[in-house]
């Protein structure tokens, strides 16, 4: 297995940013890439991603690109945009890449319209490259500061996924290995959504007991979920399901949550990335489709639809028939 000592980040957000640092730190030499050529000179003249990750340098081993094809010719790539962009990003790296590079998509979601999980829209629109999938609890900041963190790292191979693991592992990160490919981003996935209601709770004012059943109630539904659409059992107890849930749920440091709140006290919703609200229709309607029940999860949907308010919301979830607890 080769050692990869080359990363090329695609996108150069929160998460791409912070992941670049966190390669370099393990002794990579990191290509990150931006669409945006003005972004790649300001960040390699400042050595500093002021709008993505502000007061954080930029490790010396990472080079700020506008050039695709510099990024693809690394002998790992880390697919670092939203979901709903992986598939037109993926499609202009197939060209791009050696075949058998390894592909590692850091998003989580689920494309809408197709129901893809985003390995699948790897494998699809570049069919030469080995798709692998990074998750686990992990806010952007956090990493790039080099706060102790672990995350796994999926791949249908296991010594792939190991190697990976090498590759981008170091001593404030620590990466598990695992092949349940479908588990980890079915829990990066849906976490987000459950996030979005955990943050309506505590935006609500709804209290610590109704927050601490939302999220044992939502992990519930995220494991039928997963075992409806192949994950395993353990991994939804693992740090991609269970734990990035906690995580996500905790807090406004995450931006599902805080998207969430404002939702919940009828603030404007803040102008960040929450991948919750683009997954939750889809994963509804996926859940629809192999007859999972998914109330949390359906009651964001209805509420991000208009469908139900936030008051009406809650009614029916406290109003849905005795059943057991499983
Ligand atoms: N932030 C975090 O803590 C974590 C995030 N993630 C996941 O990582 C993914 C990215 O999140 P994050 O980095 O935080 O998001 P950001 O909003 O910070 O950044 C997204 C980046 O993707 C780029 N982008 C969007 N569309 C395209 C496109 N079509 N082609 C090329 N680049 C594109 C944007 O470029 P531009 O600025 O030019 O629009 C931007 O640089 C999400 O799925 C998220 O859930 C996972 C773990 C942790
Ligand atoms: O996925 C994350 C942490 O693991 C980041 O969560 P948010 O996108 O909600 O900020």
């Amino acid at each position: 297995m080769p050692a990869f000592d080359t990363i090329g980040i695609v996108g150069a957000g929160a998460w791409g940013t912070a992941l670049a640092n966190a390669a370099a730190r393990a002794g990579r030499q990191v290509c990150l890439y931006t669409r945006d050529a003005q972004a790649a000179a300001a960040m390699a003249a400042q050595r500093e991603n002021r709008h993505a990750l502000p007061g954080i340098a930029l490790d010396p081993r990472v080079t700020p690109t506008a050039d695709l094809a510099q990024a693809a010719a690394c002998d790992a790539l880390l697919l670092v945009v939203p979901a709903q962009a992986c598939r037109a990003v993926a499609q202009d790296l197939a060209p791009l890449i050696a075949p058998g590079t390894p592909v590692v998509s850091c998003a989580k979601g689920i494309e809408r319209g197709s129901r893809a999980f985003i390995t699948e829209v790897i494998a699809e629109a570049a069919p030469t490259a080995v798709p692998a999938v990074l998750s686990g609890p992990s806010f952007a900041s956090d990493v790039a500061a080099g706060l102790p963190t672990a995350v796994t790292l999926a791949s249908s191979e296991a010594a792939l996924a190991s190697a990976l693991c090498d590759a981008l592992g170091s001593s404030t990160l620590r990466l598990y290995f695992s092949t349940d490919v479908r588990g980890v981003e079915i829990g990066g996935a849906t976490k987000n959504v459950l996030a979005i209601a955990a943050g309506i709770v505590a935006g609500r004012k709804l209290g610590a007991s109704a927050g601490a059943a939302l999220v044992a109630r939502g992990f519930a539904e995220l494991t039928r979920f997963a075992k409806a659409y192949g994950g395993r059992a353990e991994t939804m107890t693992g740090l991609s399901g269970l734990g990035d849930l906690i995580l996500t749920t905790s807090g406004p440091q995450s931006r599902n949550f805080a998207f969430g709140a404002a939702l919940g006290s009828g603030a404007a919703t803040p102008d960040k990335l929450a991948e919750g609200a683009f997954t939750a229709g889809v994963l509804v309607e996926m859940a629809r489709a192999r007859d999972v029940d998914m109330p949390v999860s359906a009651a964001v949907d209805a509420v991000l639809q208009h469908r139900l308010t936030v008051e009406g919301a809650i009614e029916a979830l406290m109003a849905r028939p005795q059943k057991a607890e499983r």
